[in-house]
């Protein structure tokens, strides 16, 4: 079927006739352009960049200066509207670890490898028979404890000493390894700090010896992994909860010290040596992803940040804030030792058996849906009580560890020297607590208001608009509108002197928002049933327009907008089955910054300028409305300034502006109906949308 094609174009005189159009090339032409003016066309991305030598003239003062205050409003009439499903979008992500191998057929099956020294995998160089390093005696090789995504983990006696003499266990990284590129392993930065420290193995000793970075360090017993896995897939409440116990006191000594662990999971928790006496104490190793959450020269909490093409981690126990990309920080730790417990006591998440390019996304996405009460159903309240806890810590909070662990005090036998493990740690933290603040238990949290759900496990679709203060201007809206009608509307707006300023589209209905204060001295639009339409774009480029707005619908059509008079000197976009977030990450090094963006069904279509007058700008991206992230924005000087969101997804563009606006406020709303009574209040307040989308939110 043709791109149904309804063109229609408004002209204003520049108001800045001092401007001569012939006097200012901008824009080098990018190398990968073939003729000049033509568009460099990314064949495998669906990317189209143009770069033109014109010239930019910036209409901006003339219409913003309308102080006209009288608005009209424009009520389409109202239409029922249909809920569409969109099908998932996928995230691609820079893939650290094991993530790859969670399914059906667990990973945990590598720790329990005990192939001999000698049979190792070809593609590894063979591990030598005898090592000494840094100091330490010299080391006969023995059977394999274990391999996990960066070294391997073998057994080693001391060479001339009794049979008695203790084993060591001596953790192998080649030098060629991924976490070497830069010299000796990282985690051995962090066994510096945390080594010997409460749950945490002693290194004895560390140094190369050949190609292999070695560290010879306590030998630990079997794996929580292991552990499950030979007690036919279960354990008791009893048993998880002690682990539950522990592992908070673990964490919060290690939290304590300044680091998150960053990788918490049955497999990384290890019991003492069967046979010593620390068989049934805990321990938590793998420190090669621990990042620090507090700054070591300032003593601050580390910045928030997200970066949402950036996992670190295992994906089955990994935070949602980790899927999303967000700067470790506590409350990750804790969200994946609520999931190892669960794994633990159910034998299974909700979300094992994803595979494919977008598991990650599928994963998160279950991790969202999943209420605290269907993933512990059959557990004991504990669980579900501390699930709800985690997930609703915020970035820089301090877990309140003590309450924690006295969650689990009612499944736990009263005489800890019987427990099936050891909780000498979280006695003494208890008791630490109950010291500083003349009691035991943590009761007094209990009348706190219940927090707001964040996992509720029903999705919901709204309106987000986002208003700006601005001088008073006229600002007019539609919504409801059928494609038939858009074009009276729009022509209308543009009789009375507006432009179209954002749209946006909510199931196949059409939403529009025309002002004076665009600064536009030209306009043209398309409705098309492309998601976008190329070559329409290409042909308004080489006319000097450039993308202002979009939106998209589910059915795949989309509204494209394009002005002159704005300030953009090149302009290129993209469509994508997922967030493109490593595409706009390119772009940002090239000078480009995200000026509008649109969904339809699950498709992304995200549009980048040079020239947009901004300084920097960052995205927020989850699988609900993220206040938190836009709250540490707006602090640090960030506003919202493209907005879209799937059926699945809501992402913010926040940008800081090259010249700060004198009043520098900024609100948004969430609502189920378009929110017409809501905006006249705001313009009451001289507050104006800035943009609107229709999608992913929680009610
Ligand atoms: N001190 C130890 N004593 C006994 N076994 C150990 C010890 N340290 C590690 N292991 C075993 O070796 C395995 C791999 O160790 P570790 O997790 O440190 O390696 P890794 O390559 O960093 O793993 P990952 O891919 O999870 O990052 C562990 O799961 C465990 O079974």
């Amino acid at each position: 079927m043709p791109p149904q094609l309804r063109t229609r174009r408004k002209t204003t005189q520049n108001p800045n006739p001092n401007q001569n159009p012939n006097q200012n090339p901008i824009t080098k032409p990018e190398t990968a352009r073939g003729r000049r003016g033509r568009p460099a066309r990314n064949r495998n991305h669906n990317t189209i960049a143009l770069a033109r030598d014109h010239e930019i003239i910036d209409n901006r003062l003339g219409l913003n200066n309308n102080n006209e205050t009288n608005r009209v409003v424009v009520v389409e009439d109202e239409e029922e509207e249909e809920e569409h499903h969109a099908p998932q979008v996928r995230v691609s992500r820079d893939i650290k670890k094991q993530d790859i191998m969670d399914d059906d057929c667990d990973s945990g099956g590598r720790s329990a490898d005990k192939a001999p020294a000698a049979d190792d995998e070809g593609t590894t160089p063979p591990i030598p028979e005898k090592v000494q390093v840094g100091g330490s005696p010299l080391y006969r090789i023995d059977r394999k404890l274990g391999k996990g995504g960066f070294g391997q983990v073998y057994v080693g006696r001391r060479v001339g000493a009794g049979a008695g003499a203790p084993e060591v266990a001596l953790k192998f990284e080649h030098k060629s390894s991924k976490g070497c590129n830069y010299g000796p392993p990282y985690e051995w930065q962090v066994y510096n700090v945390l080594g010997g420290s409460h749950g945490v193995p002693r290194v004895h000793y560390k140094g190369r010896h050949g190609d292999f970075y070695i560290m010879v360090m306590d030998m630990l017993g079997p794996s929580l992994w292991d552990v499950w896995n030979n007690k036919t897939h279960t354990m008791s409440a009893e048993m998880v909860a002690c682990i539950a116990i522990e592992a908070i006191s673990i964490l919060e000594k290690m939290h304590s010290r300044g680091y998150v662990h960053g990788d918490v999971k049955p497999e990384n928790f290890l019991l003492g040596s069967p046979g010593t006496h620390d068989e049934k104490k805990l321990f938590l190793v793998d420190l090669g992803l621990a990042t620090r959450w507090r700054d070591n020269s300032t003593g601050l909490h580390v910045e928030y940040d997200q970066r949402p093409d950036v996992f670190r981690g295992t994906v089955r126990y990994a935070s949602v804030h980790a899927h999303l990309g967000r700067t470790g920080s506590r409350r990750d730790d804790l969200e994946s030792l609520a999931y190892t417990l669960i794994f633990l006591l159910r034998g299974r998440l909700p979300w094992q058996g994803f595979q494919g390019e977008n598991k990650g996304f599928l994963v998160c996405k279950k991790k969202m849906a999943t209420s605290p009460e269907n993933m512990c159903c059959l557990c004991p309240a504990p669980f579900r009580k501390f699930i709800e806890y985690v997930v609703n810590l915020k970035f820089e909070e301090e877990p309140n560890y003590a309450k924690c662990i006295s969650l689990f005090d009612g499944i736990v036998g009263p005489n800890p020297d019987i427990r099936p493990i050891n909780t000498d740690g979280a006695q003494k933290l208890i008791y630490q607590v109950g010291q500083k603040r003349g009691r035991l238990t943590m009761e007094e949290d209990d009348d706190e208001q219940p927090k707001k759900k964040v996992r509720i496990g029903m999705p919901a679709t709204q309106w987000i608009s986002v208003y700006n203060a601005r001088r008073p201007m006229k600002q007019r809206y539609h919504y409801n509108v059928a494609d038939l009608r858009l074009p009276q509307h729009i022509e209308k707006g543009y009789e009375d002197g507006l432009f179209i300023s954002s749209v946006a589209c909510c199931t196949n209905l059409w939403a529009l928002i025309m002002d004076a204060g665009t600064g536009f001295s030209a306009q043209v639009y398309e409705l098309s049933s492309y998601f976008l339409h190329k070559e329409w774009i290409m042909e308004q480029w080489e006319k000097n327009y450039y993308i202002s707005a979009i939106a998209g619908s589910t059915n795949g059509s989309s509204l494209v907008v394009m002005s002159k008079g704005t300030q953009y000197l090149q302009q290129s976009y993209k469509v994508s089955d997922s967030f493109p977030f490593k595409w706009i990450n390119k772009k940002w090094k090239e000078g480009f910054y995200v000026t509008a963006m649109a969904t339809a069904g699950s498709r992304w279509a995200i549009v980048m300028s040079r020239g947009a007058g901004f300084t920097d700008q960052v995205v927020e991206l989850d699988f609900l409305y993220p206040s938190e992230g836009i709250h540490r924005r707006w602090d640090n000087g960030y506003r919202i300034t493209s907005t879209a969101a799937t059926y699945d997804q809501a992402a913010f563009v926040l940008s800081i502006p090259r010249r700060k606006p004198a009043d520098e406020t900024q609100e948004t709303l969430r609502t189920s109906d378009f929110p017409s009574t809501h905006v006249k209040e705001k313009w009451s307040k001289n507050l104006y949308i800035a943009s609107i989308c229709y999608g992913r939110t929680v009610s």
